[in-house]
């Protein structure tokens, strides 16, 4: 237990803080930061690998780094007036490790310290009421992965403000939270059978790629493989994709998988739809280290489609939340009470949790939105003011950077019929927009509303075609402002913009 023998209401001890976050990826350094913000309250960010979590280092930001200049290539290959663009492979390997920051975290480590949150190194447990035991991390000083973010709204400089977290990695400590523990520890992927003797790569190894296999196999249809799917081809490798479902990106619109697999076939992938891996083996396994090929061919067994030898496997199906080891036993919690929520239920009442690990949305903005709701709460709690309400029915935006890409937030007119809904559907082609049409001379795609018939407002939307990420929000604000879809028609796009698409979905 920790020596809170000289602690007075106001001061806390070394060992002690207002706020504990276990996990230092972006859900939890936005509830660390929220909770404290404009006020005397201290918190701790307790981090076993990097301060900046999977997202900076493994997942969005390298994956994202990777798939821009793709993309800018296959538009200059498509359009009128470029000749000669081309990928060069080193220099995309290369811009990707700087935007990892060659895994070095000191830049987000001096974020965290600018914001008043003091890095604590070492695995988080939770040993009893607000106590957290840091333990040695398996990664000590030295450890490759070290690293900074590119997360906009954190790490800035290469600054190493962190000589407190070094001195915390050398031994177990103690450390107990005033107010509040806040699990934020992530997810990891899922390897299932028959994959797990093989050591395939993961999506670590796919965002940390070093050798290009010059066959691999993609295992699902999700938005891992398709992501990786779309920079491994680009990169030079024989990409076959294996999905066991009829279609691709099975969570968004029927329309916006096919016109994916379209997309990958014509970048030369496979696509084996119905697809199932029934065995796998691989005689040599080797531990050659983040995105090096990890031993000798590997052999599988396909139904239907026979056998197929691949040099590498990547297994993208699926993430689970990070909660083994975390303590949860310690204090009677049983996992999967922090499923589908951030506070309350059977959660004693200190205790948060935020971003991937409680599974709601796995993905970094929502992680995010979840940090600041909670960190307000915290810090509602504390200043014991008026707690912010918590809104029901956020529509959850995602946009895959495929080409094409796929934008969506809210329901699919299926999840809307699901729920009960009466719903019409509008729908336009990407291209009905000169300003679409413009990006690209190959420009195709679809943009699709459901709308409720009661309300006559917006459920759902979803864009597909070449860069309909930036044209999300603004359906995003109409689902969250309950905006009439009447009333879109006094919102007047300017020429020639694919905004117009707004247009031609009102205004048939
Ligand atoms: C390849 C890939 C690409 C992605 N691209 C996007 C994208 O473009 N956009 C998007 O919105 N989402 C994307 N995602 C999803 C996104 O990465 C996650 O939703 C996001 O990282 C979740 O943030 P988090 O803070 O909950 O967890 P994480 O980012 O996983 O951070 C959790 C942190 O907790 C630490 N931790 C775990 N256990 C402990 C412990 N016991 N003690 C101390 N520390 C611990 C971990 O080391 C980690 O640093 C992608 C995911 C993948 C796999
Ligand atoms: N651009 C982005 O926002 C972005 C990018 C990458 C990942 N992410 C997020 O990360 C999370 C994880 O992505 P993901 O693609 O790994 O998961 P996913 O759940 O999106 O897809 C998993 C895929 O694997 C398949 N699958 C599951 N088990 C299987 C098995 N045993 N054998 C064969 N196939 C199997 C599923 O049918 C599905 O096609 C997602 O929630 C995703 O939204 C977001």
């Amino acid at each position: 237990m920790p020596d809170t023998s000289n602690t007075s209401a106001n001061a806390p001890t070394a060992d002690e803080f207002d706020v504990v976050v276990i996990g230092a990826g972006p859900a939890g350094e936005n509830a660390a930061d929220f909770a404290i913000r404009g006020s005397d309250r201290t918190a701790a960010i307790v981090e076993t690998e990097l301060i900046g979590g999977e997202c900076s280092y493994y997942a969005c930001m390298p994956s994202k780094a990777l798939l821009r200049p793709v993309d800018v290539v296959h538009t200059a290959e498509h359009l009128g007036g470029v000749t000669g663009a081309r990928l060069d492979r080193a220099a995309l390997l290369a811009r990707r490790d700087d935007w990892v920051s060659h895994y070095d975290d000191s830049g987000q480590a001096h974020w965290a310290e600018q914001a008043g949150i003091t890095v604590l190194r070492g695995r988080g447990r939770i040993t009893g009421d607000r106590t957290v035991s840091v333990e040695p991390a398996d990664s000590g000083a030295g450890d490759p992965h070290d690293g900074d973010p590119h997360d906009g709204e954190s790490g800035d400089s290469g600054d190493d403000g962190d000589s407190a977290a070094r001195g915390d990695r050398r031994a177990a400590r103690t450390v107990r939270a005033r107010q509040a523990v806040v699990i934020a520890t992530g997810s990891t992927a899922v390897i299932p059978d028959p994959f797990t003797d093989l050591n395939p790569w993961t999506s670590r190894d796919a965002t940390g790629i070093v050798e290009v296999p010059d066959r691999i196999a993609v295992i699902g249809g999700g938005v891992v493989a398709c992501e990786a799917a779309t920079w491994l081809a680009a990169l030079g490798a024989t990409v076959t994709l294996l999905v066991r479902g009829n279609r691709l990106l099975a969570a968004a619109e029927p329309f916006a998988g096919d016109a994916v697999a379209d997309g990958l076939r014509a970048a030369g992938v496979d696509v084996r739809l119905d697809t199932a891996v029934r065995a796998a083996a691989r005689e040599e396994v080797a531990d050659t280290g983040l995105g090096k090929v990890h031993g000798g061919p590997v052999e599988l067994t396909l139904d239907p489609g026979g056998n197929l030898t691949v040099d590498e496997v990547l297994v993208a199906t699926g993430r689970r939340p990070a909660t083994a080891g975390i303590g949860l036993e310690t204090i009677g919690v049983d996992e999967k009470a922090l499923h589908g929520r951030t506070t309350g239920g059977e959660l004693p009442g200190w205790l948060y949790t935020v971003g991937d690990v409680n599974g709601v949305a796995p993905l970094t903005h929502w992680g995010k939105y979840q940090g600041r709701q909670v960190g307000r709460l915290i810090a509602a709690r504390a200043d014991g003011g008026p707690e912010p309400g918590q809104p029901h029915h956020v529509p959850v935006p995602q946009v895959v950077f495929t080409d094409p890409q796929v934008a969506w937030v809210g329901q699919t007119e299926q999840q809307a019929n699901d729920a009960g809904a009466s719903v019409r559907i509008l729908r336009a082609a990407y291209t009905s927009a000169a300003g679409a049409g413009l990006l690209r001379d190959d420009a195709a795609g679809t943009a699709q509303l459901v709308v409720d018939n009661d309300s006559g407002v917006l459920l759902g939307a979803t864009f597909v075609g070449p860069d309909v990420a930036e044209l999300l929000h603004a359906a995003t604000i109409a689902i969250v402002g309950k905006v009439p879809v009447e009333a879109l028609r006094d919102a007047v796009p300017s020429y020639p913009t694919a905004s117009e698409v707004w247009l031609r979905l009102i205004d048939p």
